[in-house]
């Protein structure tokens, strides 16, 4: 009698518990629970909904003049699907990326062997390049087709196991990838790559690759190396790529980014001293690197890519969009900049 008083009481408190946590924590929780529980995680196909992606490229609809990013319900997906041969096998390649407030699943699917026309024609839109995509989709959109993007990325190069050769099998919801012969589990990567945003004080080092649009500048950035932390990685890349020594940094925010592969991008600001040498720029990476005064940050910041190309050929410079990290790092030194001198 006691164990049943006991088992009733555990139930009502975790009623209790359920109740009194917030939406988000009930939420991640639930999210957590399909990623370990593999016959809830395919229940939770059978009810979620699915973002489709053709050879990683997501698919789009244009209304008007906006670019929506259809979710289609797990019927829907059956019935583009069942226009192929094995459709059941399809489904379980999706991915789960989320859910909505009230615990409704989100996958994602990539369709990439089947015939794209078919499926852009029946939906009515079509399979964009996510370098176009996450620009042009709305700002909440972005952050969720890049991460689905980068997972589906994952799997399709996670196929074998590095050790012995053998096919991995994902589990359903696509956290990890498991290969039976060697008893390895592989979960999916990301790199950390630090961007910097360097001042002396009054004025802000931007640079450009050579394979960069004609006109954009950035801030400084570069994978981390085995066994570094933020700060090293930080000191490291400012003195290979311009010859700086930097004197103090300060972190400022954290971007998952989907280029190359899938990075974690980890965005400080750092000081040079102002008596420091002249740049001396890695003119293997670099193709230019100079110092940026607070007006032309203010006029970069206003000019668009197209506005950007002089008569005399020559272009004009400008910044990364809203989407992209460093623009918030560019924002925040022009703030620091504005609050000093006012
Ligand atoms: N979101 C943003 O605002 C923003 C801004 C600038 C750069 N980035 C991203 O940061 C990334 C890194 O910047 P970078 O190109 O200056 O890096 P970098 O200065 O480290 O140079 C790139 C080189 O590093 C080597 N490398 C070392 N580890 C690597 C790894 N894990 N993956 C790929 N290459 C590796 C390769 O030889 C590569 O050519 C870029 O790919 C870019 O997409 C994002
Ligand atoms: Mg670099």
């Amino acid at each position: 009698m006691a164990a049943v008083y006991q088992a009733l009481h555990r139930r009502a408190s975790s009623l209790v518990q359920c109740r009194l946590h917030s939406t988000y924590v009930r939420k991640m929780r639930y999210l957590n629970q399909l990623k370990e529980n593999d016959s809830l995680c395919r229940q939770a196909q059978t009810s979620g909904t699915f973002y489709l992606f053709h050879n990683l490229s997501p698919f789009l609809q244009k209304v008007g003049k906006k670019y929506l990013v259809p979710q289609l319900s797990a019927a829907e997906t059956r019935q583009i699907l069942e226009k192929f041969p094995e459709a059941e096998q399809w489904m379980e390649k999706s991915v789960l990326i989320g859910c909505s407030d009230e615990h409704r699943p989100r996958f994602a699917l990539d369709l990439g062997a089947l015939d794209k026309s078919v499926i852009e024609s029946e939906l009515q839109g079509s399979f964009t390049d996510l370098r176009k995509a996450l620009f042009v989709v709305d700002g909440e959109d972005s952050p969720l087709l890049a991460s689905a993007q980068s997972l589906l990325r994952w799997h399709d190069s996670h196929q074998y196991c590095s050790k012995t050769g053998q096919p991995t099998e994902k589990n359903p919801a696509g956290s990890k990838r498991v290969c039976h012969a060697s008893g390895v589990t592989y979960y999916p990567q990301m790199s950390p790559v630090v961007i910097t945003l360097v001042s002396d004080g009054s004025r802000c080092l931007l640079a450009r690759q050579p394979s960069f649009p004609p006109g954009m500048f950035t801030a400084l950035s570069g994978f981390c190396d085995l066994g570094e932390n933020v700060e090293e990685a930080v000191r490291r890349e400012v003195a290979e790529e311009v010859g700086l020594e930097v004197e103090s940094l300060h972190y400022s925010a954290s971007q998952h980014w989907p280029f190359p592969s899938s990075s974690l991008m980890i965005a400080c600001h750092a000081l040079v001293g102002a008596q420091q040498p002249e740049i001396s720029m890695d003119t293997l990476e670099l193709e230019e690197a100079r110092w940026f005064g607070l007006e032309e940050i203010v006029e970069g910041l206003k000019r668009e890519p197209s506005s950007s190309k002089q008569d005399d050929g020559s272009f004009l410079p400008w910044f990364p969009p809203k989407q992209a990290i460093a623009h918030q790092l560019i924002r925040e030194w022009l703030q620091q900049q504005t609050a000093q001198t006012a």
